[in-house]
């Protein structure tokens, strides 16, 4: 688990999650191992990770200038091949990479940054921005890319170079992990306070890009709304956006960038908008019979001006998974927080809305104060799980499982709906292609005007045939998504992996507009290609 102490979490195993001390002990693999078995009857023993990989030569050298950016050294190369959705750790685990970028770049300057796009767009070949290499959707995989390919990675830029403390902001290095930034905030009691759950490795400029969202279910839930401007270099020059807290001067360049996903050029560095450290804090459990029953607390919840800090839905079956609950009835964990006044009458109103919606309210905490009593405390059971559950995921692979998310939104009217319809395409394939498996859903994020249901899969796999296996179930779930008025995406990006349906989703005439935009930022069509366009 992320320790505060440490600026930028290190060693990192290059077919792992997170930091090498921080993957399960041999005890607990072991115990998940069996637990599975028991669960799925199958033989979920097999380890899998001892995986062949055969790299490609590199095909192209840096130039005499650059030589001391680039590296092709095979572990870099490996570490840079691949994000880490489920299919990518598939491939690291088991069945081996064969392509990786032919070499990693590791500028350290806007103008080093420049030269590398320079060469690149003058050899023609791609160049793929890669921060914390956390994609789940295919957005920085080198070898479905025609031709050589470099890895331009903006971890060496990871510096908070300016804080205003009269505005609350600071000017934040594009390659800044959570932790480094957080840590670098704090002597000046400020927080950016997003915590997405790829926060230890994951970066700033990779959440602008992806249009990331945070760990809080409410409020300011995704980077777009922490982002005042945006410093890029692009192919075809410098994109600098002006500070500013609001501004209605013409289509926004920074609503440009965000989203752009490496294919307009490489964000360097942004101007984000902090916050007080919170003081007073408070939380709260509450049980509902089942989903439908939270679901329809929820929305009241969320458009009663109550304004919950956070607050996320978990299934039955997600909450047993999370040790939240025993799976017979579905969690809501609310938060409330406030640097300057305390919750204490926020929850008990909020607790009395959800009670008087058919919810049980559990544990009420107040600073660490309890309020009132009941078995357990599913919020931080959920929280902690919440953090360790990449390097859980981690094992279930080894295991033979197939183990992967999804997401969406919807507005209100047909939430309920979606997730039911969903829900049942997706157990559907999962029986048909698997045999058997779970199928579970929380809500992440909560809006007056609708909520975003997140998926999760688990089934026992064939040996060599994952990959394929989640691709068919995926398929399904996405297809039923799209005809019942979801995003394919709320926060996941859209990468590769989702172009089938983001390209249906969106408007033809946005596509050719954002086509004639890259046009001109990248003339030579170097950057990462085949994610959004092309
Ligand atoms: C276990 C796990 C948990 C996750 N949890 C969340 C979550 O809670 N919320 C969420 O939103 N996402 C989550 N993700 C997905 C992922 O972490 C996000 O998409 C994240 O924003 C990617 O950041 P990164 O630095 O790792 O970017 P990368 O994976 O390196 O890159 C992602 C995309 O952004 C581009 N890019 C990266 N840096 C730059 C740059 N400086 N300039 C231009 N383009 C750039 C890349 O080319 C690529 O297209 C999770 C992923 C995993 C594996």
């Amino acid at each position: 688990m992320y320790d505060e102490s440490l600026p930028v979490p290190s060693p990192r195993d290059p077919t792992a999650w997170g930091t090498v001390g921080d993957a399960l002990a041999d005890a607990e693999h072991e115990a998940v191992g069996l637990m599975l078995s028991q669960r799925f009857g199958a033989d979920t023993t097999w380890r899998s990770s001892d995986a062949p990989h055969e790299l490609q030569a590199p095909r192209v050298h840096a130039p005499d200038p650059l030589a001391h950016l680039t590296s092709d050294v095979t572990e870099d190369r490996l570490l840079h091949a691949v994000g880490r959705s489920f299919t990518d750790m598939v491939a690291l685990r088991e069945t081996g990479v064969r392509h990786a970028p032919d070499l990693v770049a590791r500028p350290r300057t806007p103008d080093e940054v420049e030269a590398v796009l320079g060469w690149c767009a003058d050899a023609g070949i791609a160049c793929i921005p890669f921060g914390g290499g956390t994609s789940v959707v295919g957005g920085v995989t080198a070898g479905v890319v025609d031709g050589p390919v470099v890895a331009l990675q903006t971890r060496a830029m990871d510096r908070v170079l300016e804080v205003d403390t009269t505005s609350r902001a600071a000017l934040v290095q594009a390659g800044a992990t959570g932790p480094s930034l957080e840590a670098q905030l704090r002597p000046h009691d400020l927080t950016m306070r997003f915590f997405p759950q790829s926060f230890e490795m994951s970066t700033l400029g990779g959440w602008v890009a992806t249009r990331a969202g945070g760990h809080y279910a409410t409020r300011l839930t995704h980077i777009d709304d922490l982002v005042e401007s945006i410093d890029a270099v692009t192919p075809n020059g410098r994109w600098s956006s002006r500070r500013l807290p609001g501004s209605g001067a013409g289509p926004s360049p920074d609503r440009m960038l965000l989203g752009s996903e490496g294919t307009l050029g490489v964000i360097t560095s942004a101007w984000v908008r902090l916050q007080d450290q919170p003081v007073h804090r408070g939380g709260m459990s509450v049980t509902f019979d089942d989903f439908a029953d939270a679901l329809a607390a929820l929305r009241p919840l969320v458009q009663s001006g109550l304004d919950p800090a956070n607050c996320r839905v978990l299934d039955p079956g997600e909450a047993y998974l999370n040790g939240a609950g025993d799976g017979t009835r579905a969690v809501m964990v609310v938060g409330a927080e406030s640097p300057a006044v305390p919750v204490d009458a926020d929850l008990s109103a909020m607790a009395e809305l959800l009670a008087d919606h058919g919810g049980e309210v559990g544990t009420v905490r107040i600073r660490g104060r309890q309020l009132s009593t009941r078995d357990g405390d599913a919020a931080d059971a959920w929280k902690q799980a919440f953090l360790r559950a990449p390097y859980l995921r981690d094992a279930l692979v080894d295991h033979g499982m197939i183990i992967e998310t999804f997401e969406t939104a919807a507005t209100w009217d047909r939430l309920g709906a979606l997730v039911e319809r969903v829900r049942a395409a997706t157990a559907s394939a999962v029986e048909e292609v698997c045999g058997q498996g779970i199928v579970t859903c929380r809500i992440t994020h909560a809006y007056p005007d609708g909520a975003a249901p997140y998926f999760t899969v688990i089934a026992p796999g064939r040996r060599g045939a994952r990959a394929s296996q989640w691709a068919e179930v995926k398929q399904a779930a996405s297809e039923v998504l799209l005809a019942e008025g979801g995003t394919i995406t709320h926060h996941h990006a859209v990468g590769r992996d989702h172009r089938p349906w983001y390209d249906r989703q969106r408007p033809d005439l946005f596509a050719t507009a954002l086509g004639a935009v890259r046009a001109v930022t990248d003339p030579a069509g170097i950057m990462n290609p085949g994610v959004l366009l092309g």
